[in-house]
């Protein structure tokens, strides 16, 4: 049986929410009101280890969409859903509608509905694998800066920790370069007065703080993890291979050396009195020896095992890493104008800024507009 005779045959028609307010007044109305959308039934694309994700189009719309069915408790509410509706940027997989359904053992399932995007960074980087070739610089520079466009709206704007950034949750658009941050499943908006679970992130990209079993722990988090996906593309292969918990902060000391005493305090107070066999760090220049200045000392800045040390999410966009996009000529130009790159809503992205520190980070990131 082909696709187009599935797709005849098996049109279903659901109820479904708003995935966000809409209108100037708020629009709850709108939102609260479900509409009929039809899509055919298809193949499942993604298995995560809370739900199955398949891919169709709304045909009222002509949209093509990505659906996340996950196993709802009917005792909490779905943080995931709850702060899906709060965000909308354009490096973020939006929220278009959303809906619960039984299934015939009364167990109810949330499904989200989403943007959809071609491929992840983890098989983007597979595809160059596997042709023992490289991903070409200027790609992974454009994913990352949109990478940190979207940790720099979710942290200074939302307040929301994603807590689960690795290559799997980065989707991407090979034709465009484009980059949507997803899987919200994890993210929380973090208080410093709470504290948090430290058991979560994938093991790679763990940051330290959380390895030595933080709970106050910050949005920096992301930050690390985006340094080893950084990494990890210009590598080919995952920077800090950890096979088990402890072992990550293991391969950590392999390349970044022991952390001092005032770093271990900066990361966990209470792991003061442990002793930890001296390791000398290894030089980023040497681990990264064909990658010029710019990248290595922008790796040397997200790695860093304090987390306060550690650039922020727009520390990183102001990085002379970038400066190759602020200033693109030609082709690459073409790129950066297609993805906005270079485009800031003063509101929901620079808002948390004073006039001072507004008038410096304009002249950094929109030189042209100065
Ligand atoms: N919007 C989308 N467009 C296309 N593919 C998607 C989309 N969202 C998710 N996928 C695919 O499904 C996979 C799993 O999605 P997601 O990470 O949201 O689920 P999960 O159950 O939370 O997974 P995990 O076990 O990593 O926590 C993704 O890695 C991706 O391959």
């Amino acid at each position: 049986m082909n696709v187009q005779e599935i797709t005849n045959e098996e049109i279903v028609h659901k109820q479904v929410y708003w995935g966000h307010a809409s209108g100037g007044n708020g629009g709850q109305g709108q939102q609260e009101q479900p509409i009929e959308i039809s899509y055919p039934t298809t193949e499942v694309v993604g298995r995560g280890s809370f739900g199955v994700v398949f891919t169709t189009t709304i045909q009222q719309s002509g949209e093509m969409v990505a659906i996340k069915k996950v196993l709802q408790d009917r005792r909490f509410k779905n943080r995931e859903l709850e702060i899906m509706k709060l965000l909308q940027h354009p490096n973020v997989i939006d929220l278009k509608y959303y809906f619960y359904e039984k299934d015939p053992h009364g167990e109810v399932y949330l499904n989200l509905i989403l943007d959809y995007m071609p491929q992840s960074l983890y098989q983007r980087l597979r595809h160059f694998v596997h042709l023992t070739s490289i991903m070409p610089r200027l790609e992974i520079k454009c994913y990352m800066y949109q990478l940190f466009k979207a940790l720099n709206y979710l942290h200074h704007h939302a307040n929301v920790c994603h807590r689960d950034i690795k290559p799997q949750n980065l989707l991407v658009d090979p034709q465009t370069w484009e980059l949507k941050l997803c899987d919200f499943g994890s993210a929380k908006q973090l208080k410093p007065t709470e504290p948090n679970v430290s058991y979560i992130c994938s093991r790679y990209y763990r940051a330290p703080e959380l390895i030595f079993g933080a709970t106050n722990y910050s949005n920096q988090i992301d930050i690390w993890s985006s340094g080893c996906v950084m990494a990890e593309l210009l590598l080919g292969q995952p920077m800090f291979p950890g096979e088990s918990g402890i072992d990550q902060l293991v391969e950590i000391i392999k390349i970044l050396g022991t952390p001092s005493k005032q770093e271990i305090c900066a990361m966990n107070p209470n792991y003061m009195e442990h002793k930890f066999p001296q390791i000398k760090p290894i030089p980023l220049y040497k681990v990264f020896k064909k990658e010029d200045d710019a990248t290595v000392e922008f790796l040397i800045n997200m790695l860093k095992y304090d987390p306060l040390e550690r650039f922020n999410s727009l520390q990183c966009l102001c990085a002379p890493y970038f400066d190759e996009l602020r200033f693109a000529t030609d082709d690459l130009k073409q790129v950066v104008d297609n993805l906005k790159l270079l485009a800031f809503d003063y509101e929901t992205e620079l808002g948390h800024l004073t006039e001072d520190q507004l008038a410096a980070v304009k002249l950094k990131l929109m030189p042209s507009i100065i």
